[in-house]
């Protein structure tokens, strides 16, 4: 048994869980925690402008779908102010542009096309006060996102026999979130109550989110986790150690269907032909009901540089070609429970989803 055994439900402490926050509104810039220098270091950007926002969102400055979308919405703020300080009124028809430019910065993940539309929302009905209304928004996003980010976890956590051990894939906990986590989340709260006694995480390459974010934050909590290669998966789940694989969504579609980080789809098809069960954790602000399907989600490419070059130095021969998807999509009928926070869709496909998301 490994060390997560000793860790009761008493010992759980949302704050101390939290203590990572990758997102920073100082009142007048947003500070945003530079993803691409963990583990090594912990340095904050600071954006003072929507732009810098939208290029920090494209550059994986900031990542992870709920992150991608509340970093979103502070961009929107920054863009108001900067509008409403040079045009008053005048200013609320200028925003749209920027909004846009935020929407551009990167197309899989729902989250920041969700977030855009809450902040037009505020905008339909904006009086006088628009700019502090925006704010309000921005805040309420946040904040919702870490109440259901909590909820998650313990619902997740049910479904959890004790003494399970789990795999996750790429990094979906307070980096990527408002803090606590999605699927991460749930592993948090199956550990802290005894459910989950081991936790793989996959290195997920290219950018490594595993290696580099998912096993720092768990270490940040003293939950013991251990690394593996992406290609060693398939492997592990024939020995039988883990019992549940369990990760996050970009964007789920209306038949249950999930874009995720790529590597995803095949955990789910060696976790089907292992009959190790498969979670996908997500809040209701990742659900796209507007998709039919998973075969209409934009899967976003990357850089081949990524894959060609490792931390800025070639790791491959001049002249070789790569072909860099960051994201895949898991039909529904792989999926054995979507967890958000309205509830939990079990063997989910389009009745089941509409039954809960209407
Ligand atoms: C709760 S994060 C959801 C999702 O976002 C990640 O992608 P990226 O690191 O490229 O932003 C990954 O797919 C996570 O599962």
């Amino acid at each position: 048994m490994t060390d997560n055994a000793r860790m009761k439900t008493s010992d759980f402490d949302f704050d101390r869980y939290d203590h990572v926050r990758p997102i920073r509104w100082t009142g007048d810039v947003l500070e945003l925690l530079d993803q691409r220098k963990l583990p090594f270091a912990v340095d904050y950007a600071r954006c003072a402008t929507c732009d810098a926002v939208a290029a920090a969102i494209h550059s994986l400055t900031v990542r992870g779908a709920p992150a991608i979308g509340i970093a979103a919405a502070w961009g929107v703020v920054l863009a108001a102010r900067s509008l409403h300080a040079a045009n008053g009124l005048a200013a609320l028809p200028l925003l749209e542009p920027a909004l846009q430019r935020l929407n551009a910065a990167r197309p899989t993940a729902v989250n920041l096309a969700w977030a855009l539309a809450r902040m037009r929302g505020v905008l339909a009905h904006a009086g006088a006060d628009w700019c502090e209304a925006l704010e309000q928004e921005a805040h309420a996003i946040e904040r919702e996102d870490l109440a259901a980010n909590r909820h998650m976890g313990a619902l997740g956590a049910a479904l959890i026999a004790a003494g399970s051990g789990v795999l996750t894939h790429c990094n979906t906990g307070s980096l990527a979130t408002a803090g606590f986590g999605t699927a991460l989340g749930v592993i948090r709260a199956g550990v802290a109550q005894g459910a989950i006694a081991q936790v793989f995480a996959g290195e997920t390459r290219p950018w490594n989110q595993g290696a580099r974010l998912t096993v720092w934050e768990l270490q940040q909590d003293g939950i013991d986790a251990t690394l593996i290669a992406d290609s060693a998966a398939a492997h592990l789940m024939k020995t039988g150690q883990v019992q549940w694989v369990i990760v996050g969504a970009d964007r789920i579609c209306a038949n249950g269907d999930a874009a995720n980080k790529i590597g995803t789809y095949q955990l789910a098809i060696a976790a089907r032909h292992h009959g190790v069960k498969f979670m996908v954790v997500a809040p209701s602000s990742t659900v796209d009901m507007a998709t039919a399907s998973g075969e209409l989600i934009e899967i976003e490419e990357r850089d081949p540089a990524e894959l060609l070059a490792f931390r800025g130095k070639r790791v491959v021969a001049e002249g070789v070609r790569a072909w860099n998807p960051v994201f895949d999509v898991t039909p529904h009928d792989l999926i054995d429970a979507i967890v958000t926070e309205k509830g939990v869709v079990e063997r989910p496909d389009a009745q089941r989803m509409r039954a809960l998301f209407g």
